[in-house]
């Protein structure tokens, strides 16, 4: 194995005195899906927003491609390539998917969102902005409003607008989370596909989806890691199946 994309060491995060990560050191391998699982509490969440900046750790180190990044900001980390998904929020509902691969587009650039951009570079965002929708099944969408596509194209819209900011890793919180089984395999097909050349990391609680996709699994439990490992190998471990059927979390 090569140098980690991503290095995190001794992670901790406390909530009011409580542990929700603790000292959590994980690598991710460039190239890889790697998946985070683990019961409800046990930390995935936490970790996942640690990762993506979205919460400073009380202590420890994340690297990204050999960089420091442990007191980044998290547009700063995206522009470097480390790129979290983002359910479509209710600020960008009633732009179309157009407009929100658009907005994604610029944001890459480090510019807020701006309709009155020059014309050239509008129109080539536009062209970006439409295989971009293509290559996640979309096509036939560009004019809808992000609010009225059904649930399962909304989260390929939201993989289509993380796309957009160019990520080497990319960070995707549960993508399957509350999906109909169709959609589950079209999702998990889409992650296949865009996962080459790049590296994934997701929390996911479908296990059949970390089978199909994952190369490296890391289950957490109570705020630390438990197993890691390929999946059948940690599906095996005794901690693992204890840990998911007495609740594992705190709770
Ligand atoms: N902002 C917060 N303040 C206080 N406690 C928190 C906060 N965020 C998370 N926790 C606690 O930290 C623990 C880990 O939470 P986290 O959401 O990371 O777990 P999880 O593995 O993602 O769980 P789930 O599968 O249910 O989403 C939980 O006990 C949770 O209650």
């Amino acid at each position: 194995m090569g140098e980690p994309i991503i290095q995190a060491s001794n992670l901790v995060k406390n909530f009011k005195g409580f542990h929700a990560v603790n000292g959590v050191s994980l690598n991710v391998e460039p190239g890889t899906i790697h998946a985070l699982i683990g019961a409800n509490g046990a930390g995935k969440t936490t970790c996942f927003n640690l990762l993506s900046k979205f919460l400073a750790p009380t202590s420890g180190a994340i690297r990204f491609k050999g960089r420091d990044i442990t007191r980044y900001k998290p547009d700063r980390v995206a522009r470097e390539g480390l790129v979290r998904s983002f359910q479509i929020s209710a600020v960008f509902a009633s732009l179309t998917a157009l407009e929100n691969v658009g907005m994604a587009l610029q944001r890459r650039r480090g510019e807020s969102f701006d309709f009155w951009n020059s014309p050239k570079k509008l129109a080539a965002d536009r062209t970006r902005a439409e295989e971009l929708l293509d290559q996640v099944g979309l096509n036939g969408d560009y004019h809808t409003p992000a609010a009225e596509l059904p649930y399962g194209r909304k989260r390929a819209l939201e993989i289509a607008t993380t796309l957009g900011m160019d990520p080497e890793v990319m960070l995707l919180d549960e993508p399957t989370a509350g999906m109909a089984t169709e959609d589950v395999s079209r999702i998990t097909r889409l992650i296949q596909t865009v996962a080459a050349g790049r590296t994934v990391l997701m929390v996911e609680h479908n296990l059949g989806v970390v089978s199909e996709l994952c190369d490296r699994v890391t289950v957490l439990a109570r705020g630390e890691i438990l197993v890691e490992g390929d999946y059948d190998t940690v599906a095996r471990d005794e901690r693992v199946i204890e840990s998911y059927i007495g609740g594992g979390g705190h709770g």
